[in-house]
């Protein structure tokens, strides 16, 4: 069976866990990010956009200060991951090079994604990267986070970046094969899941034991994440991320690791995602017509329809679309900043690229990212 839904996906976040970046303990595995990185990068010049969440801080800190086995104390643990997450980012970053694609640090915290305005913040740093075709490379500020706040594993970190970037694909690299009907560990009969929703309460059972050695999360916090990542209506594959060639197989549509679905579809998620989400920065004031194509049409917000832009947005902020009385209509995600918008509003599409120099799109909201009220 072919997996379009992922196969198609044109935004990725990549997770790789602790326990496969490091070789088993043995400090960073680089011939396996090589690997790792030679794939993405072809992900990269097919179109995908993708953000890499990357563990493994405390595991490289731990090897290159000699210690065997992990500590338990915070300071000790905030040290390692410290001096690891120099050698992780040169790692990426080298890898990265020789391939002539840039890579970009982000630290994140709990703080940075419940606060209003260090998310906004995030996402638009986020996004500002990806279009300018540079890396991600995200990890927990390990030094700064106490034990009440810490995400601690990153697959729920990946699955907030996920919603974050309004990623349609989490893939999660770990060291089995994907999720199985049972710890792999103790159960050597255990078959793979390969397909399920979600949401679907058989699977907490299934993921019941905990991490490895070197990870911390185990598959209940991997089935957490996707459950996460589903609210803005991602996919998430759990994967092994030492199978040969394994994004270039997902890419592929390839039937391997576990697929976990949103109950919802990918554009309903995803528009009540942005919803709940994103703060209102500006009004579009639009003419009858344009009122009809929205509320009766279910069509795109095209440039001509607008007669008024208010307030002061960047292309890809939420604005408010209002009739021509006020009334809200719509809420969506501009393609245009308010000063291009003043520029296009009234005109015809083909006209954009005379007024601007050039044509993001020829909607000044897509209808995929309209929200009707
Ligand atoms: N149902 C299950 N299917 C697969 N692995 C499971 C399951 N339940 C527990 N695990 C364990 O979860 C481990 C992977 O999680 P973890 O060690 O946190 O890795 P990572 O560093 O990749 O996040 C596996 O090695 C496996 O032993
Ligand atoms: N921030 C930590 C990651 C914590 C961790 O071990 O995560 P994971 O291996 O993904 O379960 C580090 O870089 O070591």
């Amino acid at each position: 069976m072919m997996r379009s839904k992922v196969a198609g996906a044109q935004r990725w976040v990549v997770k790789i866990g602790s326990a496969l970046l490091t070789a088993d303990g043995k400090g960073l595995d680089r011939a396996a990010m090589g690997v790792w990185v030679e794939q993405m990068v072809a992900l990269h010049e097919a179109g995908v956009e993708l953000v890499l969440v990357s563990s493994g801080a405390v595991a490289a800190g731990m090897s290159r200060l000699g210690w065997t086995v992990r500590p338990s104390a915070m300071h000790e643990l905030q040290a390692a991951a410290a001096i690891g997450q120099m050698g992780l980012v040169q790692a990426w970053e080298s890898s990265f090079a020789r391939h002539g694609r840039h890579t970009a640090q982000i630290l994140l915290t709990h703080d940075d994604l419940s606060d209003r305005k260090r998310y906004l913040n995030a996402r638009s740093t986020l996004r500002a990267l990806v279009e300018l075709k540079v890396i991600p490379v995200i990890n927990e500020n390990d030094t700064v986070v106490t034990d009440e706040i810490r995400f601690g594993d990153n697959d729920t970190l990946a699955a907030l970046v996920a919603n974050l970037v309004e990623a349609d694909l989490l893939v999660i690299l770990t060291d089995r094969d994907g999720m199985f009907d049972a710890d792999p560990r103790n159960n050597p009969g255990a078959s793979l899941i390969y397909e399920a929703r979600a949401d679907d309460p058989a699977l907490d059972a299934v993921a019941g034991g905990t991490g490895g050695a070197l990870g911390r999360g185990g598959m209940q916090t991997k089935l957490r994440a996707a459950r996460l990542a589903a609210r803005s209506g991602a996919h998430t594959i759990i994967v092994g991320g030492r199978l040969e060639r394994v994004l270039d197989r997902l890419k592929a549509g390839e039937r391997i690791g576990t697929l976990l679905s949103p109950e919802r579809g990918m554009l309903a998620a995803r528009k009540q995602w942005l919803a709940g989400h994103l703060q209102t920065r500006g009004t579009l004031v639009l003419d009858a017509g344009a009122v009809t194509a929205l509320s009766q049409g279910n069509k795109s917000l095209l440039p001509v329809g607008v007669k008024l832009v208010q307030g002061s947005f960047r292309r890809g902020e939420m604005v408010v679309c209002v009739a021509p009385d006020g009334r809200e209509i719509a809420r969506g995600l501009a393609n245009y900043s308010a000063l291009e918008a003043q520029k296009i509003i009234g005109q015809s599409s083909e006209a954009i690229v005379g007024l601007l120099g050039y044509m993001a799109e020829p909607e000044l909201v897509h209808r995929d990212n309209l929200i009707l009220v």
